[in-house]
């Protein structure tokens, strides 16, 4: 199976975004709200991506923590295809916007970012979330931290859900990711702040379509 190339929305406006969208539509599978987009300018962004390329899945990064059957909820009014939640959360929580999500007829990514115990990803899968997300933060990636190793070690313990990866992946990374064979590989600055951002993702693209399982 073909890995899904999601681009991170995160520091850009949402006019910019959506050109560079409109650039690069053809190379990307989702498009999505990163939490710091999201902080700017709320559900208004996932509705706009919603509404302008419907042919694309949006994911709205929520990062939720608590109260979230409430918080999924505006996500996946605005139309939101996936919301993501901390695997920290009480199970609760990933229980309630695990049902949100699937009766709204949408996913559920849990983002592992700072919890790599093994025994969370049995939990989380047998709470029913769809996709295990490891991620190595932008803070933490200043420190020269990447999500390689991450992937390695859960890769094989995701027996039911999905798997993606996101910290920090470039155009002269991706390829070593691909080697664990994640479903979803998540590119923000990748592609962002890439010299020439369409040739990024294209050159990224490229690499997935052509490491195909
Ligand atoms: O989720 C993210 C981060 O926590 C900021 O909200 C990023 O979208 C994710 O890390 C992907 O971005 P890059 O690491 O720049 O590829």
């Amino acid at each position: 199976m073909t890995a899904k190339l999601e681009v991170a929305l995160d520091a850009i406006t949402l006019n910019n975004a959506v050109t560079l969208i409109s650039k690069i539509q053809n190379d990307i599978d989702i498009i999505e709200v990163g939490t710091p987009m999201m902080m700017a300018y709320g559900m208004d962004a996932v509705r706009t991506f919603v509404k302008q390329f419907p042919q694309l899945e949006v994911l709205c990064d929520t990062k939720i923590m608590d109260a979230g059957a409430y918080e999924a909820q505006l996500a996946l009014s605005a139309g939101a295809d996936y919301v993501t939640l901390l695997a920290l959360s009480d199970d609760i929580t990933i229980k309630e916007v695990t049902d949100a999500a699937h009766n709204a007829g949408s996913l559920v990514m849990v983002d592992m970012i700072n919890d790599r115990d093994p025994q969370r990803v049995a939990t989380l899968q047998a709470i029913g979330a769809d996709i295990v997300a490891v991620h190595t933060g932008v803070d933490a990636q200043s420190a020269g931290r990447t999500p390689l190793d991450d992937l390695r070690e859960l890769r094989p313990l995701a027996t039911e859900a999905q798997v993606a990866v996101a910290g920090g992946i470039k155009a002269d990374t991706v390829a070593s990711y691909l080697v664990d064979e994640p479903d979803i590989v998540i590119v923000g600055g990748g592609i962002l702040n890439a010299k020439d951002p369409v040739a990024a993702a294209a050159a990224i693209h490229r690499q997935i379509i052509g490491g195909a399982r």
